[in-house]
């Protein structure tokens, strides 16, 4: 973990959120630490990708609170949140298949900038250097003049990782990062993707069914059960709780 360890990031404060008679969030109190990879683990249904929604101001939680870097930022507009410094991302790569790898990240800069006007040029120069450095950082810098749709998914993941560090995070929230890849690739992708993170100083939050992949790149495990936190420690002690074995791993 970097430096900025110990120092709480995100801060939540009894979140409930309910969708009829679905128990969603009850209760939820959750602490991110800086330079941190936490792993949320739990049963379908459990609230975890609620979670990420009332982080990212998706989701309007009925109380509670949420802060970050001591800042509320409870039910804030998402754009808002990003701009402070929380990026997503998603189980399915959010890329323009049809544009190369090179315009997907230039137009996240742009994006970045508030600049959507499409005859201003999109090539700059200082951004394309950014932005290619940010696919080194993902060994995918070879694959920029590449249409994105023609990648296999383990890459187009990558990059849209490559895509949520373009916009300077310093916590970055993602729903199974490695859910859709090959299982011989699922390790390569999480390794490149933790020393991406540890490089650019940005914890992360994500949501994991795999537990080898949480057992290998988590330092804090989470675990979710109807709305609640059941327990939340290092993964060599969460994953042979006896209750979590029982609950969330199957055993
Ligand atoms: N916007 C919504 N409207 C209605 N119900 C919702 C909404 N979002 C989530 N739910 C319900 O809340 C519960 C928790 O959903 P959530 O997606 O957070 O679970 P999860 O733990 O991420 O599950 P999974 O592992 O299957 O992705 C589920 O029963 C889901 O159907």
């Amino acid at each position: 973990m970097s430096a900025a360890a110990n120092t709480v990031l995100l801060e939540a404060r009894g979140l409930d959120i309910r969708f009829g008679g679905v128990v969603a969030a009850d209760g939820i109190d959750l602490d991110v630490y800086g330079g941190e990879n936490l792993a949320i683990i739990g049963p379908n249904g459990a609230g975890k990708t609620t979670f990420l929604n009332i982080c990212t101001g998706y989701l309007r939680p009925k109380a509670g609170s949420v802060r970050f870097e001591n800042k509320e930022i409870t039910a804030h507009p998402p754009r808002e949140i990003t701009r402070l410094g929380i990026a997503r991302a998603f189980q399915i790569p959010q890329l323009f298949t049809e544009q190369t790898v090179l315009e997907n990240m230039l137009l996240a800069a742009a994006s970045r900038e508030r600049r959507w006007n499409p005859f201003r040029p999109l090539d700059r120069i200082a951004e394309r250097d950014e932005m290619i450095a940010l696919l080194e950082l993902v060994d995918c810098a070879d694959h920029r003049n590449k249409h994105a749709g023609e990648l296999p998914e383990g890459h187009r993941k990558l990059i849209d990782i490559a895509i949520a560090l373009a916009l300077k995070p310093k916590l970055l929230l993602m729903d199974e990062p490695t859910s859709g890849v090959a299982s011989a690739d699922k390790f390569g992708v999480m390794e490149i993707l933790v020393a991406a993170l540890a490089k650019a100083k940005v914890a992360s939050v994500f949501v994991e069914h795999d537990m080898d992949m949480v057992q290998r790149y988590a330092n804090r495990v989470a675990v979710w059960s109807t709305g609640k936190i059941q327990r939340v420690g290092p993964p060599g002690e969460v994953l042979n709780d006896a209750d979590v074995i029982r609950t969330v791993i199957g055993g």
